[in-house]
């Protein structure tokens, strides 16, 4: 469904991305993986068209996404949850997730107000209060919710858990299950291998802009030496 082809991106003169192979089939879900400053949001921001191409192209359902603007990418069934919660503070937690609601994907049973409601249960009482006035963790919860309105045919989340408390972290990752649950097809970055390990079919490693490692779980899980080596966990 995502297919990334020898993808380089640069800010200015300082290359980043340097020739990215990562396919993305319907229904998985993969990780992408790496230290700090390895090119993850990078990889992420090229695919939703926000970080211009050096090389290569990015095809999504046999089409070329890769040169279009961010709002064609979206409109194509991309959905990315940016790192650092982006939510308008301004529009109450029901008018973000209906702001940007569609059904991009054609989803045959798309994800409404109900549906998101019943999978992040803390938004419920909270529907008609200020986005700005939420805690970190509900405003990361909105985020994902008004994503999922999009009916995304691929969910993108950059560090969904990040600076999040653990109680707050455990009931993202149990969305997730349950997001995963429904066969929707997600990207996910993030730094808690132990849940990725869980919740991804599919791994890649970044290390400086480069793919040095692909795949499952399990060999992920069971190689401490690939983990010591290039996540430093
Ligand atoms: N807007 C920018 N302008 C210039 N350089 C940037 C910009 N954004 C990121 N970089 C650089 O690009 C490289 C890759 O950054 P990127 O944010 O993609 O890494 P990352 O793997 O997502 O790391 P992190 O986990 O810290 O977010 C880093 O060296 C970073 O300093």
């Amino acid at each position: 469904m995502l297919e990334l082809r020898q993808v380089g991106a640069a800010y200015g003169s300082s290359r980043v991305l340097f020739g990215i192979d990562i396919a993305i089939a319907e229904g998985e879900v993969v990780a992408l993986l790496g230290r700090n400053g390895m090119g993850k949001t990078t990889t992420v921001n090229a695919i939703m068209g926000l970080v211009p191409l050096t090389q290569g192209d990015i095809r999504f359902s046999g089409e070329r996404i890769s040169g279009l603007p961010p709002y064609k990418v979206a409109r194509s069934g991309l959905a990315l949850v940016p790192e650092g919660r982006q939510v308008f503070p301004n529009l109450s937690v029901e008018e973000n997730l209906v702001a940007t609601a569609a059904n991009h994907g054609r989803a045959a049973a798309p994800w409404t107000l109900g549906s998101v409601y019943d999978l992040f249960p803390a938004l419920t009482p909270l529907a008609r209060r200020s986005a700005g006035l939420l805690s970190g963790g509900e405003q990361q919860m909105l985020a994902i919710g008004r994503a999922l309105m999009t009916n995304p045919r691929l969910l993108i989340l950059d560090e969904a858990t990040e600076g999040l408390a653990p109680r707050i972290r455990r009931e993202i990752w149990t969305a997730l299950e349950r997001i995963r649950g429904r066969g929707q097809s997600v990207l996910v970055i993030d730094k808690n291998i132990r849940m990725l390990g869980r919740i991804a079919d599919r791994h890649y490693i970044l290390e400086k802009g480069r793919i040095v490692w692909s795949g499952a779980s399990d060999r992920l899980l069971s190689d401490d030496s690939l983990r010591t080596r290039f996540l430093g966990a």
